[in-house]
């Protein structure tokens, strides 16, 4: 079976942010004393699969969780959800001269970075002549790197990470450093490393070089993931956005399932190798009846359809529910429920027997995955809508028959811990 070079399941990153306003009395009662802290997700859902060899090119407006993504699949910093994992040797250029000793010389520099890379004192020794003759180094090889310039910095490291044989090299921003000439000498060497098989995610503002290096394009939206496809459609829904951003529109379109079923079924909030499709997708009731509100502790029978690849076996289906606030409320999937999906198509149909939810909209995600998890056939992000009505409630989005009366004092109630 294919195995993902790269394999994210739903990624979250969160950050401390300390200038949030307070939407709470006691928050606000605490702010005014110690400065309120709020967090919010730089990245958050984040699932995709990358097969070996393939060139991703990692696209969004500022903010977008572009640099944040690469980190965390570069093992700089750790998720707070989710799970990555990276089949074969990283090469990384993330922030330029990242991991440069100020103090050492370029030449030690060269050693300390081939081993963080995972090369052996041999490995970068045979290599050393061509690191320098690369970073075009020669003559300050043995000045300490805190004398550098900020090019010099940027072609050491480059040069490095280009020569420890990458099996996926993850690029942020870094075509984009130095003078033209270094510029197409690092993109022309990406180009080889790429043509031999390496699997590469780049990171950057320039379409054209996304164009020309890349298979297919994962764009970001504030820290979501908003689609992950071919090259050409992918980069037109980015442009679109760019375009909405300097007309000074909304940012992203609304996401929308394209309920188109041809053979580039990638969207806006749709994504997947396309090797299993999901279609027919239907809410009823207990009854069979369709609605347009459920209320809270009413069944909702979940109904859809699949087809696929007759040789891939015991895919699995997911079941999501997503809060506006984008916290999933719920998952569970096909292996849990002990249901075997037949191939090459079949029809599920999943009885949540009570849906104790607070009133709102909320969003169903489904999706279909390999055995191993480690490819997305399908995935249909927060796409669609279920509306749910009854009793009210103040917080939260648990949403029990709730039952309050008074008690007689004398009545006897529940043991306390520790009473006898
Ligand atoms: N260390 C950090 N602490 C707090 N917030 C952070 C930190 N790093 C990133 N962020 C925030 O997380 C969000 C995503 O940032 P990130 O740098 O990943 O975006 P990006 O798409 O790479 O942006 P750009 O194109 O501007 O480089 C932003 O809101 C950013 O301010």
């Amino acid at each position: 079976m294919r195995q993902g070079a790269i394999v994210v399941k739903d990624l979250g990153k969160r950050y401390d942010a300390r200038d949030g306003r307070p939407t709470t009395l006691k928050g606000f009662v605490l702010s005014r004393n110690r400065g309120h802290r709020h967090s919010f997700w730089g990245l958050r859902h984040i699932t995709f699969s990358v097969p070996r060899g393939r060139a991703v090119g990692v696209v969004g407006l500022n903010g977008a969780g572009k640099s944040t993504l690469l980190r965390l699949i570069g093992g700089v910093g750790k998720p707070d959800e989710g799970s990555i994992s990276v089949h074969g040797r990283i090469g990384a250029l993330l922030d330029i001269g990242v991991g440069l000793t100020d103090d050492l010389t370029g030449r030690e520099n060269v050693f300390v970075l081939g081993v963080i890379a995972g090369m052996l004192r041999s490995e970068i020794a045979a290599q050393f002549d061509a690191i320098v003759a690369f970073a075009e180094l020669e003559e300050f090889i043995d000045a300490p790197v805190r004398t550098y310039s900020s090019g010099m910095r940027m072609r050491l490291a480059f040069a490095v990470a280009v020569h420890t044989d990458p099996e996926v090299l993850l690029i942020d921003e870094v075509l984009a450093v130095g003078d033209k000439a270094f510029q197409q000498k690092c993109f022309n060497r990406v180009a080889d490393i790429r043509a031999s098989g390496c699997t590469i995610f780049l990171v950057s503002h320039d379409v054209s070089q996304i164009e020309d290096l890349c298979d297919d394009v994962l764009l970001l939206s504030n820290g979501r993931m908003v689609a992950y496809g071919p090259l050409r459609e992918t980069l037109a829904l980015y442009n679109s956005a760019v375009d909405a951003k300097i007309a000074g529109t909304e940012q992203v379109a609304p996401p929308q399932f394209r309920q188109d079923d041809g053979m580039l079924a990638f969207g806006v909030n749709r994504y997947g190798s396309g090797d299993m499709r999901l279609h027919s997708v239907e809410f009823r009731t207990e009854q069979g009846e369709s609605f347009d509100e459920l209320q809270a502790g009413q069944m909702l029978r979940l109904r859809f359809s699949y087809e696929g690849k007759e040789t891939i076996e015991n895919p699995i289906a997911l079941v999501g529910i997503y809060a506006d606030d984008d916290t999933c409320v719920f998952e569970t999937c096909s292996q849990l429920g002990e249901c075997t999906l037949t191939m090459p198509a079949g029809t599920i149909e999943i009885d949540l027997w009570r849906m104790d939810l607070a009133p709102g909209t909320y969003h169903v995600t489904l999706g279909l995955f390999s055995s191993d998890w480690s490819e997305v056939y399908d995935y249909h992000a927060e796409v669609y809508p279920l509306k749910i009505g009854g009793q009210i409630t103040l917080k939260g989005y648990l949403n029990p028959p709730t039952g309050w009366r008074m008690v007689d004092d004398a009545e006897p109630g529940l043991a306390a811990p520790g009473d006898s």
